[in-house]
């Protein structure tokens, strides 16, 4: 999706808060979506990402779940909004921006495409324990998608765009087709917990067989669609074989709540068949690991002869 309005900011270019003053040099566009364009900029030392809008009421909305996250005191959520205020263009137009913590990393399905599938399993278990807090707070993200889940070094996650944030009981405010339970006819648009975890099913398909659920979602009849379709392509898939049934419990909604589903994940990632933590430890530290282990050795082996 794209954005319709005009702002296009170069590199170098400055916003100027209006209201609170404060200044920031544009690096690059980050990237863009339905609510605005979110650019790399920087405040003195500090880089920062600052999304800018067309649409006050849409921004308005993100920075509410974002002050309501800091204010429940999460760890994820702490800092992660800097400042709020508008920038008057040069031609005299008014945009609303907020800026934010700068999550370095990739979208989840560029960090597995450039480091390797066998991140995903910790990946997907880090981005069930932000649902978790999240959930704790009171909010369904509702837009979860793999472009709104950012993943940086050792598979840690961060999730972008709160546009779909809804208080838990209300209806899902913003949502992705394919990744929308009601789409599947598994449920309604109301946020609870297993709306989220049912989208989260469905970006683990995404992510291994992109073709095929895309290729089933135009195919079927929207009568049609079930959760039945989406563990036809889980059961014909390698790498989601051995997911199955946790899938099928999130697809169903069988899980209670996120924390329920991480700790079943979790489970799931120390089964043998399944890779886990220290098996998706990167070369060059497995290489440092054994190469510590041997001056251990020869350090002690000095040292006791030495003692003798
Ligand atoms: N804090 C951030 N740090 C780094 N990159 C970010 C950050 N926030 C957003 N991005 C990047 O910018 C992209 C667009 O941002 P965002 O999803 O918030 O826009 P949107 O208009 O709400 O999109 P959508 O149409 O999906 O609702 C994201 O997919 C991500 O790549």
């Amino acid at each position: 999706m794209t954005t319709s309005f005009k702002v296009d900011l170069r590199r170098g270019s400055v916003v100027n808060g209006k209201w609170r003053g404060a200044k920031y040099r544009v690096e690059r566009l980050l990237g863009e979506g339905a609510n605005g364009k979110v650019y790399l900029v920087q405040r003195g030392a500090e880089w920062l990402a600052l999304k800018v809008g067309a649409d006050s009421i849409d921004l308005q909305s993100e920075i509410n779940v974002l002050r309501s996250l800091a204010g429940a005191k999460k760890r994820s959520a702490e800092a992660f909004l800097y400042d709020v205020d508008d920038w008057r263009a040069p031609d005299g137009t008014e945009y609303p921006f907020y800026t934010m913590k700068y999550v370095r990393g990739t979208t989840v399905a560029a960090y597995l495409q450039r480091f390797g599938r066998e991140w995903f399993p910790l990946a997907a278990l880090n981005l069930l324990k932000k649902l978790a807090e999240l959930h704790a707070s009171g909010w369904i993200f509702g837009d979860l998608k793999v472009e709104n889940v950012m993943v940086s070094d050792y598979g840690y996650v961060e999730l972008v765009d709160f546009g779909g944030a809804t208080a838990a009981g209300k209806s899902v405010r913003q949502f992705t087709e394919i990744y929308d339970r009601g789409y599947w006819n598994e449920g309604s648009r109301s946020a609870d917990y297993q709306y989220d975890l049912f989208s989260f099913a469905v970006l683990c398909i995404q992510l291994h067989e992109p073709k095929r659920l895309h290729e089933l979602s135009r195919s079927l009849l929207p009568q049609n669609r079930s959760a039945e379709d989406l563990m036809g392509i889980v059961d014909h898939c390698a790498a989601l074989k051995p997911l199955s049934a946790w899938l099928r419990r999130a697809l169903t909604g069988g899980f209670r709540h996120a924390g329920e589903a991480a700790e079943a994940w979790r489970q799931l990632m120390h089964r043998k068949r399944y890779p886990h933590r220290s098996s998706v430890m990167p070369g060059w530290l497995k290489g440092l690991a054994a190469v510590s282990s041997v001056l251990l050795a020869v350090s002690l082996y000095w040292l006791l002869r030495n003692m003798m």
